[in-house]
């Protein structure tokens, strides 16, 4: 039986569009820590010069011509490796996403992507145009002529080609097409965006691919907040015939994390007849692991020199302030102290000094000082257990607390409109403004301080408040960032309670026995969020039966009746609200501060799920709601 070996890499990287000299530098590391390992082939992500994100800079030909001259800069690095690199290509006044490989610092050619990304969080058909099956091309560059297209290629007899991310994810996929003509190894550089449990799918296509296509199969995705709003995990993976041979850890706070396998290539492969999957994966774990890294790279590339934060002590904005100490944390436990304060790019060297000297534990709770600054804004509407809750948490984490209250400021905004009415306001008559003016008030100090410390302010808001507009328009809606806008209330409860069991976040503990409440109404009237909309439990089925699954207002109540989740005229009642307050407020969804994708969907028109701002509001469908 003829038997080749190859020593097969791949790595994830952590690149931002446009940031040439730091994604050259990152390509750079991946190739020397290759050939320092004698790898015969080494795998890049998806369009790792430019970025992935470059978004409508894709259209623009001289993004591509400069991919292209940094593309023959990499090409010297690569002597005695196979190295596959990802840019976009200009041809024809079209665009394509590719692949190329370059061997032995020649370039073999450019394999170009066949199926094109376009739901949830992608739109590549605004920018590429796909490659047409069996094709290939040559083209002019420079002078010189190239190769590009449904390329076969081939390392030490053995025979090689490519499915560029989303390629993998179609039925008919370029594998099925592969195989049949001896190929016995894949190629996948992607860009797959973070979404929870999705590793695990992930997992599957790779590992099931390398069982039916019997052949090898290599995979490199992203790593880290590219761009601002998709996370990458950075997974590495390698298999074999239906066996994984490598997985790395994901979300990891390095720039380039390389894995390397050797693989043997025989005419008669070994086929794993049982394939082995992922154990069920720990959402909070993949949560905050993907939260932390998100901050961390959001705070560097944006050059911010940490984060405000105005704690309530609920929910939300305690969920904000554990991310950002889970970020010191998790990043000093990934690449170290020393690289951590480093990267974070804002510490003097008088900083720097002074954590060295410190045990572990208080050295991160130092950075989280400089990089955490909260305030407790209360009014007399605010709880003792609120600001017990928040004060706790900020102490415990080692961030920086103020507490002030905004009382004489609401006073001042009420009585001058007051006089200009020529009336009192009342709750009676005025609750939603005199709620809204309390959320106002506390927007114009907490952003002073984010000036003054040049850091981002987090807004709180959650993916539940987003769909109903339960939050204030420049209010608790100010901000920078919206960490948390793309994860729903229910979950956000249940992971503090993980957090202060599992992570030892004990300052959480206020919280966790708190009912949330956005204590804007007087004390005697126990506002809480469930009483103003409907329970949490509830919201979220209504949200996700009538935005991921896509049903009608009547076939949400049909599924929910048939559930049990409620009496008929209470699912009525519930529906109704969702929908009338879900139209009522795309416009408040169109003006979050930027938020990240964590779980498989979002209601952030700029990423996942678009809607008119102005619309019938379901009027006739509700009706047809009403009269079942
Ligand atoms: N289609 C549209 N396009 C553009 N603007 C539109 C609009 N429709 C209304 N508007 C504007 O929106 C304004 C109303 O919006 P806004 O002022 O934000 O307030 P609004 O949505 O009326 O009320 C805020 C709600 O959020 C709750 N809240 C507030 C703060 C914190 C929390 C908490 O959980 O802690 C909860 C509060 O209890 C209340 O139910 C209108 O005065 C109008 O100017
Ligand atoms: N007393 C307060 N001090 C400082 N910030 C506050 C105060 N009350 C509200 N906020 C700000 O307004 C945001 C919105 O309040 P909201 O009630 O939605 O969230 P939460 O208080 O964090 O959680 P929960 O809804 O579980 O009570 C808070 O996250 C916080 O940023
Ligand atoms: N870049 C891509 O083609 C990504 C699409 C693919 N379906 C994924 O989410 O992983």
């Amino acid at each position: 039986m003829e038997e080749t070996r190859l020593r097969l890499a791949a790595a994830a990287l952590n690149q931002t569009p446009m940031d040439w000299e730091g994604n050259l530098q990152h390509i750079r590391t991946a190739i020397a820590e290759a050939k320092q390992n004698n790898t015969h082939i080494l795998l890049l992500p998806e369009l790792c010069i430019t970025g992935y994100g470059c978004e409508d800079l894709f259209l623009s030909p001289w993004v591509a011509e400069e991919a292209f001259g940094k593309l023959l800069e990499v090409k010297e690095w690569c002597d005695g490796i196979t190295v596959a690199v990802g840019l976009p290509i200009f041809l024809n006044k079209q665009v394509y996403n590719t692949a190329c490989v370059i061997k032995n610092r020649e370039i073999v050619g450019f394999t170009a992507k066949q199926f094109l990304a376009n739901d949830g969080v992608h739109y590549e058909p605004r920018w590429f145009t796909p490659w047409p099956a069996n094709e290939v091309q040559e083209f002019e560059m420079q002078g010189q002529k190239y190769k590009i297209g449904d390329i076969i290629y081939e390392e030490q007899g053995v025979k090689y080609a490519f499915e560029i991310c989303e390629d993998a994810w179609r039925p008919n996929r370029p594998a099925e097409r592969h195989m049949p003509k001896g190929v016995q190894l894949i190629l996948n550089p992607s860009a797959s965006h973070f979404a929870l449990s999705k590793t695990d799918v992930r997992h599957r296509l790779v590992v099931d691919a390398s069982k039916k296509y019997r052949c090898a199969y290599v995979y490199a995705n992203l790593l880290g907040n590219e761009s601002g709003k998709m996370i990458y995990d950075g997974e590495v993976l390698i298999a074999q015939n239906g066996k994984l041979i490598r997985r790395n850890d994901l979300l990891c706070f390095k720039d380039v994390d390389l894995e390397i396998a050797e693989v043997c290539f025989s005419d008669k492969p070994a086929i794993t007849e049982v394939i082995e999957y992922l154990p069920p994966i720990d959402e909070n774990k993949e949560l905050i692991a993907a939260l932390s890294l998100a901050l961390f790279d959001y705070m560097r590339k944006s050059r911010s020199r940490g984060f405000v934060l105005s704690l309530s002590g609920g929910a939300d904005s305690s969920l904000c302030a554990v991310a950002v100490a889970e970020m010191v944390r998790r990043g000093v436990e990934s690449i170290g102290l020393e690289a951590f304060v480093e990267k974070a790019l804002l510490f003097s060297g008088e900083d720097k000094a002074r954590f060295r000297q410190l045990p572990q534990e208080e050295a991160r709770k130092a950075i989280v000082g400089k990089l955490l600054t909260c305030a407790y804004q209360g009014t007399i509407n605010s709880s003792d257990d609120t600001y017990t809750s928040a004060k706790e948490l900020a102490d415990s984490i080692g961030a920086t607390f103020y507490n002030w209250t905004i009382d004489e400021e609401v006073q001042g905004y009420t009585s001058k409109v007051e006089q200009a009415l020529g009336r009192p306001l009342t709750w009676q008559q005025d609750d939603v403004t005199l709620q809204n003016i309390q959320a106002r008030v506390r927007a114009p100090a907490i952003w002073m301080l984010a000036n003054i410390k040049y850091a981002l302010l987090m807004a709180t808001s959650n993916r539940s408040e987003a769909s109903v507009g339960y939050a204030t328009m420049d209010g608790d809606t100010a901000g920078s960032i919206s960490p948390i806008a793309g994860i729903d209330k229910s979950f956000i409860r249940q992971f503090l309670v993980w957090a202060q069991l599992e992570l030892g976040y004990i300052g959480l503990q206020y919280v966790n026995n708190l009912q949330p409440s956005a204590e804007l109404r007087p004390q005697e009237q126990v506002q809480t969020d469930e009483k103003d909309l409907m329970p949490y439990e509830v919201l979220n089925m209504i949200e996700r039966l009538a935005f991921y699954d896509r049903c009608s207002p009547e076939q949400v109540y049909d599924i929910l009746l048939e559930r049990q989740v409620g009496a008929p005229e209470q699912l009525k009642a519930w529906i109704t609200k969702f929908y009338s307050l879900w139209s009522r407020n795309q416009w408040k969804r169109e003006r979050y501060a930027p938020a990240f994708h964590l779980d498989d969907y979002n209601v952030d028109p700029r990423s996942w799920l678009r809607f008119p701002i102005l619309s019938g509001g379901f009027k006739e469908e509700l009706q047809r709601v009403q009269g079942k």
